[in-house]
Parts: C-alpha cells; structure tokens; sequence
C-alpha cells in the first residue's frame, strides 16, 4: 500500500483524561506505541501530526509533522496530515483507541478510489478517526475550519463518503471492541473488561 500514508493524531489536550492519553501503558507498551506498530504492518509510511515537541515522539522513530491550523481538533490534525503527506490519500487514526486492528485497514483502503472519504460506520455511529481520506477533501477543510465548524460529521457532509458497515467489518472477532476510544480515568479503568 504505497498510496497511503499513515497518520497518527496525537496534539490533543487529553483535558478529560488529566494526562496524554497517546503515552498511557498499555500491558508493555504505550497507547501511541501500540498505533504505531499496527499501521506499520500495512503502511510504509506513518508519521505523527501533533502540535507538542517533536522529541515527545522520537521514540518511534517516525516523522512528526506540525498542525498548520491549531485550536481546530482532531480537523486540524487531519488538515496537516493531507497538507504534507506525500500521497493522494491519507489514513488516520486517533492515538486514544488502543484496539486498533490492522486487518480492517485494507478492507477500507480498498475501496477508496473514486471517494473524498472512507468511513467505518457501525450501527449507525461513524468512526472518522479509523478512516481514509483524500487529498481532494482538503478544500471543504479549509472552508470548514474558516467557518469555524470543527465538527467532523458537518464536514463528512460535505464530501463523497464511502461508509462501510460492519457486515463488511466483520473479520475480526469484537469489532466493538476495536473502535473503542479512551477519553477519561473512568474509561482506562473500564479497559480491562476487554483487556
Ligand atoms: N494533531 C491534532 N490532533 C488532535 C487535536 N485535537 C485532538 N487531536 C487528536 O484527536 C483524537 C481525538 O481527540 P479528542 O479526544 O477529541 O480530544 P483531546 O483534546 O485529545 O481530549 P479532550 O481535551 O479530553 O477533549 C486524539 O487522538 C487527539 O490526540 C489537534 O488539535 N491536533
């Protein structure tokens, strides 16, 4: 999958969580750690968009690049990886959702062609922060996050969007569990019910 970069979004202010969230353990690792290697197994390239110190995430040893436009959320992150990846399509991942599973990858990247986007949808609930995107959204980004609208469903409404369902999902065994995102203690406490 060489059209693709990998993107991890990590310049969240994890308020909610009182610490980052992309640095919490997890069994022997860390939250962005684990990301990091499940997008290693599919993508060449993967870098880290945040607006923190670089040397946060030389561990990783992965290119970070800077948001252009910050106070915008998870959008700006998702602006700055499609400004400066070198490939028409991008896929991003938040850095809270320590069940990422590489397998779904290709079932959504494959189906990209011809779309702004490619978005999970799972009873009805989208899951824009496990998707694909291209660079031909970055116009309606640009006009969203000018009108000051950071909210990612109002932008899906204004692309082609593939939505997959979980009938097309369903190679892994709990896919619930895989779009689970962490954003408060209560939340890490809960982890290991699926842990
Ligand atoms: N690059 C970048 N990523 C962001 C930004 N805001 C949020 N993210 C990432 O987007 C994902 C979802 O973030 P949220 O949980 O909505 O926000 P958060 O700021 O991390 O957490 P809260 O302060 O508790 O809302 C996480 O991976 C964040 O690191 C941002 O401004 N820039």
């Amino acid at each position: 999958m060489t059209e693709i970069t990998g993107v991890i979004l990590a310049g969240g202010k994890s308020t909610r969580m009182g610490m980052d969230k992309a640095f919490i353990p997890i069994g022997q690792t860390t939250m962005i750690k684990k990301i990091a290697s499940e997008l290693r197994k599919v993508f060449s390239r993967v870098m880290v968009v945040s607006n923190k110190r670089e040397f946060l995430y030389q561990h990783l040893g992965l290119p970070v690049v800077n948001d252009l436009r910050s106070g915008c959320g998870p959008l700006g992150g998702i602006h700055a990886g499609l400004t400066f990846a070198d490939t028409p399509y991008i896929f991003v991942v938040a850095c809270d959702m320590p069940f990422i599973d590489a397998r779904l990858i290709p079932v959504l990247v494959g189906t990209c062609s011809g779309y702004d986007a490619v978005v999970p949808r799972i009873k009805e609930c989208m899951e824009p922060l496990f998707a694909v995107y291209s660079k031909s959204c970055l116009p309606s980004i640009e006009q969203v996050i000018d009108n000051k609208n950071f909210k990612l469903v109002d932008l899906l409404s204004r692309l082609k969007v593939n939505y997959i369902d979980e009938s097309r999902l369903n190679l892994v065994p709990d896919l619930k569990r895989v779009f689970i995102n962490i954003n408060t203690p209560r939340d890490l406490l809960e982890l290991v019910k699926y842990s």
